[in-house]
């Protein structure tokens, strides 16, 4: 299967540990399309040798592409909620992963019927497990 993994990049980097867990953990038996955003190397510039359209565009197309998208959403990010959107408007299957203990889901998410698999946890081990019984 092909994942859009999403996480924050300009929103802040102090999650890239858990994004980088994640994505190894989706990458065994799975494509992430989106490596980059476990890169430890990533700055809160982002991909800065690239242009903004591009990155778009780019990023846009992996979403059609894509049979599911994972979000961890618990660094508010400007872009994950945009890509949030999108995934909702082209009715792509979305699980999102929460950290209960760093802030509280935006309403825009939460409050949308759309999103009907969202998974809080507590440590990234949990957020493992969550994949691990709902990619069964
Ligand atoms: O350099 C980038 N590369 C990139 O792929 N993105 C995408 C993927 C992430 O899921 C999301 C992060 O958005 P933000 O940078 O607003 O936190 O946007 C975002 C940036 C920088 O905004």
């Amino acid at each position: 299967m092909k994942i859009y993994f999403a996480g924050s990049i300009r929103g802040g980097r102090e999650d890239v540990g858990v994004y980088r867990k994640i994505i190894d953990y989706l990458n065994i038996d799975n494509k992430v399309l989106t490596e980059h955003i476990g890169d430890y190397k990533l700055s809160v510039e982002g991909q800065g040798q690239l242009d903004n359209d591009y990155i778009r565009n780019r990023d846009v197309d992996w979403l059609n592409k894509s049979d599911l998208v994972v979000a961890e959403t618990s660094n508010p990010s400007l872009g994950v909620g945009y890509e949030l959107a999108y995934a909702e408007k082209i009715k792509k299957p979305v699980l999102i992963l929460h950290n209960k203990n760093k802030s509280q889901l935006s309403a825009m998410i939460e409050g949308s019927k759309y999103f009907r698999n969202i998974n809080y946890y507590s440590d990234v081990t949990e957020a493992i497990s969550i994949l691990k019984s709902k990619l069964k």
